[in-house]
């Protein structure tokens, strides 16, 4: 690994650009040209703390402990602290159980619920609280975040970095530095940075772990210099790799906004290809192969064209309508129109996976029966958060279908946001004498099960593919009516 090219990209858009180290020993922590910049202030490896232990603040803990970092995770859940402590992820996320079991036996990741605690240990703090749709408004509720930081500051007793990653509206990091400025005793020099976070569910180790890019909001060398040797381990492991890891280094509201501005890119792709669909629909077209054709072309490329029911989770839905909501304050409305357009779009998918079912059934859902396969908002999670797989079963059983919800991880939490449908433990329970089968999640299990079983159960062989995730042409040589969304 000796003189392996330290292949990390600083571009600078506020501070001056940072110098590029030349090859290092990868044994070698302190990279010998930075040992001079590298203050007694910045500690090699700083101790860290996550505030908000959720999916992306337990992830982030569980990598960063991974990563050699001493990590302490702090909620106000007690029963997620005790089952994080006790070695149990509370959601499903591939790969984070067993890290978490082998972090927490070196000793170097602990769990609290005490902010003094986490104080005392932690050299950077980062926010991971959650930022969700306020009640009645396209708003971000901040309450979180507000009450992370007014905990965390009157304990703090030393120099410390407050590091945000929630997702939340621009502005945000100046408020936060207010509140420290408020709360944090006088005179310790407590600074802010903000530093989103882009994971996906499902990948979210490995987002960590491999990050595609790092964006640091900062205000001065100090906590540029913090946030580096907090991430040195990333860094490292991309060396490792040959891999680099682009690294932004900005200001507050730029960091702050390429968070949301991302979110709303990958939305909108969703929503043009979903607004393809329509359009396929009545031109007698097939989204997927118009799809395939488009995304040849390098400048569009073919991530997110998958046409179907659209987007859900914890983060797209809300972060569009907050950024519009944002925009509106800020007077620059007009500019974020269109983020209106994809939301409806998002939502119109939804309903054509409702009036599918209903013309496969003969025109009337009432009595219907109805066998669901999916009710988290992607496969590989068990987050039901606006997930379009339950918006749909809502619909369907508000229609009046009698409908039975298999999902193979989502089934808890799918339970307590819709209880009034029945549940079952396996694909084939759920679809047994149904008059049409949805499915609206699209699991391995089911892309890849089998027409002729699944065709022995039903009442009726009728297929709703809300995500164009099965072979039309296998499913009709079975038997099945097949209707895909913006596919003939
Ligand atoms: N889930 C993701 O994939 C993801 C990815 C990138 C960014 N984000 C953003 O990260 C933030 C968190 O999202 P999430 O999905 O992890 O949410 P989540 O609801 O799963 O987790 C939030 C956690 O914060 C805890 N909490 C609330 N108030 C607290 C307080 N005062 N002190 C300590 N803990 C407190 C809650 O108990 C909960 O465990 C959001 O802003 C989200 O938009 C999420
Ligand atoms: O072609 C596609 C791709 C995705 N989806 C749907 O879009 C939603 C979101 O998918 P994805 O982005 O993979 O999931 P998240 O885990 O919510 O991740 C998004 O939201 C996170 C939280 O902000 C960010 O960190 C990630 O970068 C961003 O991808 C899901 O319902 C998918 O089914 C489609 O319908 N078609």
């Amino acid at each position: 690994m000796v003189g392996t090219t330290y292949a990390r990209t600083v571009e600078a858009t506020r501070t001056a650009p940072a110098p590029r180290p030349a090859p290092i020993e990868l044994t070698r922590w302190v990279l010998p040209q930075e040992e001079a910049r590298v203050s007694e202030s910045i500690p090699q490896r700083p101790r860290l703390t996550v505030l908000g232990t959720g999916y992306l603040g337990a992830t982030h803990a569980v990598s960063m402990a991974e990563l050699g970092y001493e990590v302490l995770g702090v909620d106000v859940d007690e029963s997620k602290i005790t089952k994080l402590a006790d070695g149990q992820v509370p959601f499903h996320e591939p790969g984070l159980d067993e890290m978490l079991r082998r972090n927490l036996s070196t000793g170097r990741l602990r769990f609290t619920t005490s902010y003094a605690e986490a104080a005392e240990f932690g050299d950077v703090h980062f926010v991971c609280v959650g930022t969700p749709q306020k009640a009645g408004s396209m708003a971000a509720d901040m309450r979180y975040v507000e009450s992370a930081v007014v905990s965390l500051a009157p304990h703090l007793t030393r120099k410390a970095l407050v590091v945000g990653k929630s997702t939340v509206p621009v502005g945000t990091a100046e408020w936060v530095e207010e509140l420290v400025a408020q709360h944090a005793p006088a005179g310790l020099g407590v600074e802010v940075a903000w530093n989103p976070e882009f994971l996906r569910e499902g990948f979210a180790v490995e987002d960590t772990l491999r990050p595609d890019r790092l964006v640091f909001g900062v205000k001065s060398e100090w906590a540029q210099q913090m946030l580096e040797a907090t991430y040195k381990g990333v860094y490292e492991l991309g060396v490792a790799e040959d891999r680099e890891v682009p690294t932004v280094v900005t200001d507050f509201p730029t960091a702050e906004l390429v968070k949301v501005a991302a979110n709303s890119y990958l939305a909108t792709k969703i929503s043009f290809i979903n607004a393809m669909a329509e359009v396929s629909e009545v031109a007698g077209a097939d989204v997927t192969q118009l799809a395939r054709a488009i995304g040849y072309d390098v400048r569009i490329g073919n991530k997110f064209l998958r046409a179907g029911v659209g987007f859900g989770g914890g983060c797209l839905p809300k972060d569009i309508r907050a950024f519009q909501a944002r925009a509106d304050e800020l007077g620059v409305g007009h500019a974020l129109r269109f983020l209106n357009e994809v939301d409806q779009i998002n939502d119109r998918r939804r309903e054509k996976a409702v009036s599918l079912t209903e013309e496969l059934v003969g025109g009337s859902l009432d009595g219907a029966r109805v066998g669901v396969l999916g009710a988290t908002f992607k496969p590989n999670s068990d987050d039901v958060r606006d997930s379009p797989a339950v918006a749909v079963t809502r619909r369907l059983a508000e229609a009046g279908a009698q409908v039975t919800v298999y999902d193979p991880q989502g089934i808890d939490n799918a339970r307590r946001a819709l209880p009034t449908v029945a549940y079952a433990t396996s694909a084939l329970d759920a679809i047994r004498d149904a008059d049409a089968v949805v499915v609206l999640t699209e699991w391995e299990e089911f892309r890849h099960a089998d027409p002729v079983t699944l065709g022995n159960a039903v009442a009726h062989k009728r297929v709703v593919d809300g995500r164009n995730c099965l072979d039309p042409a296998v499913w009709r040589a079975a038997g099945w009516e097949y209707r895909g969304m913006g596919r003939a």
